[in-house]
């Protein structure tokens, strides 16, 4: 059993005797079964030992506890309940203060509502992240919380489900106190704290009885629908906050209690706790060392990117030398971070000192020689190869060495650009997602002669960077823009739909950002200008034609194509786009009959993604292998070649199934390039398991879908959610089939679906 609490005997200065409980279960004191019975049991000895006057509740220093054991919700949760455990914690006789160094989160939160008072130092945090889990608090926290500061500010603290630090945690009234000094002074005071409160009446202290202050929260549904579009735990809360106005605690705890189970089995929660622990799977690498992280980094590039980057690095204590030899470019790219900075004093999240302190920490340069210190230089300029080789050439002369060389691209080849060095071993990929200061994901590229330490080291860099660090293989795309691009938007588009209606029926969804504005946003002649180059396109290719002509239409040879290709993003609704676009994919044959089969569109509805890719009449699709169905003639399994990718890339697999309420859950997979994901977490987290929805069947038959889950709900990746019932040993499976597809390449080229846009 995982955890355990342990008791120690204080003596308060008042010589009263005060039990000092700490939570003990490394790394973050989740609550595991282990804690539970621990606390369980030091309860039951504080009410029965008469020498004991009050309890202090601790998780030692730095951390009080980082909430429920998520490990637990796949395996099944035994032994005392948490709900029963906080019950017990208010209903002492004795009073229990809350000694709080570090994260209290989620459960660990609730543990501390459950404290008669809580006191905190200056390193603590409060928050209920659940939401993020897909699931609310279940232990009470939706109900004691409005009961202590309010449903209004409740509803807001949890549906952001973001932590709140010390100081303005004691303000919102989140704790009770705050206690300068390290942890041992904080205990300090917790044990003095408690003796004096020995013998008081607790009754006002107990936050589970009666009703919350009555409030209106239905603009609040309005807000949470909005801003965490499709997902189904904020309206959850609200609900329960509801309960927490409307009904006594006992009665509104059932309401939290069904709330909680109806999301803990839905697949959105099964998806984000999957997501959770692959996150932190996918930063790390078998056979890589911990490497120092960088403590200076050089940009090379004032533009979107280059700014960007060195935004988070200030922000993240990394010393940044930003390059452009263009004095003007370096001026605009200083002034859009002055500017972004300004903003966030306006808006209060940062104060005014801390952005001089940010700023001091950038150095503008023109000249490549004040890059000779840096532990590590990115380059980020606009995707093209000769530019960024000629500065590798530059970067091999300057830099020292083992500085590690990146290059931020979001799909040209590593070893090309390490080919412009004398050393290869030194030369990484970093993809940074714009705008790099705020999107979690960091791609970082293995190039074949990249060397072990050189990679850990980017690694280190990620981490450092707070960011969600994958170490990917050196391929057109790399992951996530992979993943975009065999949503199967293209297809769509050839079909007769405008970008603005695929995007409106995406965003529906719940994706941020729609897959035709993300592409766009990315590049869409991005990866096709440079496999043209280099003489690589393949002109069979569906999808590389397809993008081709996206390409000429938005932006031709347009070297900044990004306020370009931003114009059409904002009115690619026009009408001439829509003739052009359509006008080749009927000249080009394509039967225009993607979706409905009837060759008009009344606007995109989301099936419309299911059904092309569920159809298999569709051009593309002619290569299903492998079906299996159910009794019933729903397919269980399949395996299909991505509709719009080279044959050699992609096979993706449908596994598909009935529930019991009727409607079906089919999960998405593709299995991996050759070149492609290094290692299982990173593919599952983003890349295998590509999407998650669930389909029901309307009175006539027709499949809906009724929730589809893209990770983006939240940062606007362009990859989706996965499963979480992704069993073992599948990922040697799939390579193991991917073996005998490759094998059969040859033959299957031959039976891939016409061209279907002209040349
Ligand atoms: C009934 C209740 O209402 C339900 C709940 O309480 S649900 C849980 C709510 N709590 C959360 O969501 C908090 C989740 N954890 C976090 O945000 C962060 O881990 C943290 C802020 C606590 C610590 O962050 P950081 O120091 O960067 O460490 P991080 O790498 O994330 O975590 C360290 C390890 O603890 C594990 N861990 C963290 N929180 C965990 C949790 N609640 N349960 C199980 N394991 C957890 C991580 O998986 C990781 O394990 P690994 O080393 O094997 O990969």
């Amino acid at each position: 059993m995982k955890g355990q609490v342990l008791c120690e005997k204080r003596t308060a200065s008042d010589g009263s005797c005060v039990a000092v409980l700490t939570m003990d279960n490394k790394p973050v004191n989740a609550l595991s079964a282990g804690v539970r019975v621990g606390l369980e049991k030091q309860l039951q000895e504080l009410t029965a030992d008469s020498s004991v006057k009050a309890a202090v509740l601790s998780g030692g220093p730095g951390v009080f506890c980082g909430g429920a054991d998520i490990s637990e919700f796949a395996t099944g949760v035994e032994g005392p309940s948490l709900t029963d455990i906080i019950a017990a914690i208010e209903n002492s006789e004795k009073p229990v203060v809350a000694a709080i160094d570090g994260v209290s989160l989620g459960g660990g939160y609730e543990v501390a509502l459950g404290c008669h008072w809580r006191l905190a130092s200056s390193r603590a945090q409060a928050g209920l992240p659940e939401v993020n889990l897909g699931i609310l608090p279940g232990a009470g926290g939706t109900q004691r919380l409005p009961r202590l500061i309010g449903a209004e500010k409740s509803v807001d603290f949890i549906c952001r489900g973001t932590p709140m630090k010390a100081q303005k945690a004691v303000q919102l009234g989140l704790y009770d106190q705050l206690v300068d000094g390290d942890y041992s002074s904080l205990l300090q005071a917790a044990v003095e704290f408690a003796a004096k409160a020995a013998g008081q009446d607790l009754t006002l202290r107990r936050l589970g009885r009666g009703k919350a202050k009555a409030a209106e929260l239905s603009q609040k549904r309005q807000e949470y629908a909005k801003s965490r579009k499709g997902e189904l735990a904020p309206q959850a809360i609200i609900s329960c906050v509801e309960a927490a106005v409307a009904q006594d605690f006992q009665d509104a705890m059932k309401v939290e209690f069904s709330e909680f189970c109806k999301l803990m089995v839905g697949p959105q929660a099964q998806a984000l706790q999957y997501m959770f622990f692959a996150q932190r799977q996918c930063q790390k690498v078998p056979g890589l060392d911990k490497a120092a992280a960088p403590g200076t980094c050089g940009i090379v590039g004032a533009g979107l990117m280059g700014s960007g980057i060195a935004m988070c690095c200030a922000e993240n204590g990394i010393k940044v030398v930003l390059l452009d030899i263009d004095q003007k470019n370096l001026d605009r790219g200083m002034t859009a971070i002055k500017k972004n900075y300004a903003r966030s004093v306006e808006r209060k999240s940062k104060s005014q000192a801390q952005v001089d302190g940010l700023l001091a920490s950038i150095t503008p340069s023109t000249s490549y020689d004040s890059l000779g210190h840096c532990d590590i230089v990115v380059e980020a300029v606009f995707e093209n190869m000769d530019l960024k080789r000629k500065i590798f050439a530059e970067l091999d002369r300057v830099c020292k060495p083992g500085c590690v060389l990146a290059s931020n691209t979001s799909g040209l080849n590593i070893d090309s650009i390490a080919e412009a060095t004398k050393r290869p071993q030194d030369v990484v990929g970093c993809h940074f997602f714009s705008p790099a200061n705020v999107m979690p994901l960091l791609e970082n590229v293995r190039g074949p002669r990249t060397a072990p330490q050189v990679m850990a080291k980017a690694m280190a860099f990620g981490a450092k960077l707070k960011k969600v660090t994958c170490l990917v293989g050196n391929c057109p795309g790399f992951i996530a823009n992979r993943v975009m691009n065999v949503s199967g938007w293209t297809h769509l588009i050839q079909g007769g739909l405008l970008p603005h209606q695929i995007d409106a029926a995406a965003e529906a969804f719940g994706m941020r950002m729609g897959p035709t504005r993300m592409m766009d946003l990315v590049g869409l002649d991005l990866f096709g200008r440079e496999r043209e180059r280099k003489g690589e396109q393949d002109d069979q290719n569906e999808y590389e034609r397809f993008q081709k002509l996206l390409a000429e239409e938005v932006g031709p040879g347009n070297p900044h194509g990004w306020e370009i290709k931003s114009d059409w993003a904002k009115d690619y609704s026009k009408q001439q786009f829509k003739m052009r676009v359509s006008l080749r994919s009927h000249e080009s044959g394509n039967p225009n009959k993607l979706l409905r089969g009837d060759g008009k569109y009344k606007g995109v509805v989301p099936e419309d993604f299911l059904g092309f890719l569920l159809k298999p009449e569709l051009p593309g699709m002619k290569e299903w292998k492998d079906v299996e169905t159910l009794p019933d003639g729903f397919i269980k399994y399949c395996r299909v070649k991505a509709p719009c990718m080279t044959p050699r890339d992609h096979c993706w697999k449908y596994t598909i199934d009935r529930r019991a309420d009727g409607s079906i859950f089919v999960c998405i997979r593709t299995t991996t390039h050759p070149e492609c994901p290094e290692k299982p977490g990173i593919i599952r987290a983003y890349y295998y398991n590509s999407c998650v929805f669930k389909m029901s069947e309307t009175e006539e038959g027709v499949m809906e879908m009724t929730e589809f889950i893209f990770q983006d709900l939240k940062g606007g990746l362009p990859v989706s959610l996965m499963n979480a019932a992704l069993p073992k040993g599948t990922l040697e499976a799939n390579k193991a089939e991917m073996k005998t597809l490759l094998a059969k390449k040859s033959s299957d080229a031959q039976t891939q679906a016409p061209n279907t846009l002209p040349a």
